[in-house]
C-alpha cells in the first residue's frame, strides 16, 4: 500500500478542516482531471473521485505527483474489495462507499486511509459505527434532508455526518445547522454552463465562494 504515512488521525482533521468534499464523477478521465484542477485551484484540498472515472488510480496518481501530500485524496463509490485494494495501492486517502460495504473498512485503516460508508437509517448508521467508520455519509441526503439528519445526529451525537446527493451551495447551511460536520457535493458544485465553456475563472470564483460559504 503506498498511502501517505500521515496518520489517520490528521488526515480525518484535514477532512473536517475543508468542510466541503468535492465529488467528481465523469464518464471520461479528462473531465476529471479538468474539474479538479479547477477545485484545487478554488482552494479545496480534498477531492473524490468516484470510481466510475475510467482510470481513477490512474488519477488519483496523477494528482498526488502534481500536488502532493497537501491534497486529501478519495475514491468513491468503491463497492468492494478489489477495487479499494486498487485505491489504496493508488494512494487513497479515504475510501468512500455508497453503501455499508462493511468489509473495506478494516483495508483503509490497515493502509493509513479513512473509509466513509453510506448509511441512511438509524440500523444502517449503527452497523457503521460498529464497523468502525471514520464518517457516516448519508446518502442520498436530499431524500429525507436536514431533518433527517438532525434525528440521526440526535440518537448518535458522537457520529461524524456527511450528508451526500442533492447538496447545494444554497441549502448547504441547512446540513450544517443539522448536524453536519462536512458535505459532500457533486452535480451542483460547478455551474454547467460555466463547466461546459470550460470558463476556468468564472468556475473557480464560483467554488471559492461556496468554500467561503461553509466556513461560516
Ligand atoms: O456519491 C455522491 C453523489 O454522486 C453526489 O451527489 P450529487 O451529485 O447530488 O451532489
Amino acid at each position: 500500500m503506498t498511502a501517505s504515512a500521515a496518520p489517520i488521525a490528521s488526515k480525518l482533521s484535514a477532512l473536517l478542516a475543508a468542510r466541503v468534499v468535492p465529488v467528481l464523477r465523469y464518464t471520461d478521465a479528462a473531465t476529471a482531471a479538468y474539474a479538479a484542477e479547477v477545485a484545487v485551484a478554488a482552494g479545496c484540498t480534498t477531492l473524490e473521485l468516484t470510481w466510475t472515472i475510467p482510470g481513477v488510480t490512474d488519477l488519483v496518481r496523477a494528482l498526488r505527483d502534481k500536488h502532493g501530500a497537501s491534497l486529501l485524496l478519495g475514491v468513491g463509490t468503491v463497492l468492494d474489495e478489489s477495487q479499494a485494494r486498487e485505491a489504496l495501492v493508488a494512494g487513497a486517502d479515504f475510501l468512500v462507499s455508497p453503501a455499508l460495504a462493511t468489509d473495506i473498512v478494516d483495508m483503509a485503516h490497515a493502509a493509513g486511509a479513512l473509509c466513509l460508508l453510506g448509511a441512511f437509517t438509524p440500523t444502517e448508521v449503527l452497523a457503521a459505527r460498529r464497523a468502525g467508520v471514520d464518517v457516516v455519509k448519508v446518502f442520498p441526503a436530499d431524500t429525507g434532508g436536514p431533518k433527517h439528519l438532525a434525528a440521526l445526529k440526535s440518537v448518535y451525537p458522537d457520529t461524524i455526518f456527511c450528508p451526500t446527493g442533492g447538496i447545494t451551495q444554497e441549502n448547504m447551511g441547512t446540513y450544517f445547522a443539522a448536524g453536519a460536520g462536512l458535505v459532500g457535493i457533486g452535480s451542483n458544485l460547478y455551474d454547467k454552463a460555466a463547466f461546459a465553456a470550460r470558463d476556468t475563472a468564472a468556475l473557480v470564483a464560483q467554488i471559492t465562494r461556496t468554500r467561503e460559504a461553509a466556513h461560516g
